[in-house]
């Protein structure tokens, strides 16, 4: 595991940003692992700054999400295919085809479920997946308690992940309280990690998921054990 301490969220960005382009440069046909939350806003907008300066090319890069809320569709402002589309594909030259976020509004989840890991299979795995971390050590939406061994399946969110998102809705009672995500096991077969964290409201948790010991009630502590993690993250202290 590498731990990077960056100066700034713009440093964190630029970092995380340096090791996607590299991959995408490297090789064309990357498939990009993709998150949503405030923490990847910064590496899509660098990475977009780099596009219109013509330094990479996404035509053939294939993306995978890690998650999708129930009940809404891609054109809800709320959804994370709307995010991704509003904060980074609609900015550069990937093909709309090439992107893939779970279908929340299947009507069989455990067929739709099924079909994303088949996907992700299909494409030859993930070169490169980024993830945030929820205050309570989720990845993805893979809350605390679950079994380390899943792959993508439907998830009840916790009490502090619907708290902490009531913050891009107009009230709580409007997030889902399910979604699709792809499971820790699948996120485990990803070939390179790269975690980042800004905040000192992230300290406490990146110590638990990185220093502490591996258990389901921390989901990213499993992070640990996987052999290409880099974290990159900003606080005022060490973690
Ligand atoms: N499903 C997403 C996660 O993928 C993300 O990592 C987390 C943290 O978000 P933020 O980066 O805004 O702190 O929020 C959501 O719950």
């Amino acid at each position: 595991m590498l731990i990077i301490k960056a100066s700034s969220y713009e440093d964190l960005s630029r970092k995380a940003a340096n090791i996607i382009s590299a991959q995408v440069i490297l090789n064309k046909k990357s498939v990009l692992g993709l998150a949503t939350g405030s923490s990847p806003l910064g590496v899509y907008k660098q990475l977009i700054d780099w596009y219109n300066k013509n330094d990479i090319d996404f035509s053939s890069v294939t993306t995978v999400n890690l998650d999708e809320y129930l009940t809404l569709s891609g054109d809800n402002v709320q959804s994370y295919r709307y995010f991704m589309n509003q904060n980074f594909f609609d900015h550069i030259n990937v093909k709309k085809e090439n992107t893939h976020v779970p279908n929340g509004l299947a009507t069989n989840l455990e067929a739709e479920c099924i079909r994303y890991d088949e996907l992700i299979e299909n494409l030859g795995g993930i070169d490169v997946q980024l993830l945030g971390i929820g205050h309570n050590g989720h990845i993805g939406f893979n809350e605390p308690d679950e079994a380390f061994e899943k792959m993508t399946h439907v998830v009840d969110l916790g009490e502090t992940t619907i708290e902490a998102n009531t913050r891009f809705f107009e009230s709580r009672d409007e997030v889902p309280r399910q979604a699709i995500t792809m499971g820790i096991k699948s996120i485990m077969q990803a070939k390179k990690i790269i975690l980042i964290a800004s905040g000192n409201d992230k300290l406490d948790i990146l110590r638990k998921a990185l220093k502490g010991p591996i258990v389901p009630q921390v989901p990213a502590s499993i992070l640990q054990l996987h052999p290409n993690l880099t974290v990159i993250y900003c606080c005022d202290e060490e973690i």
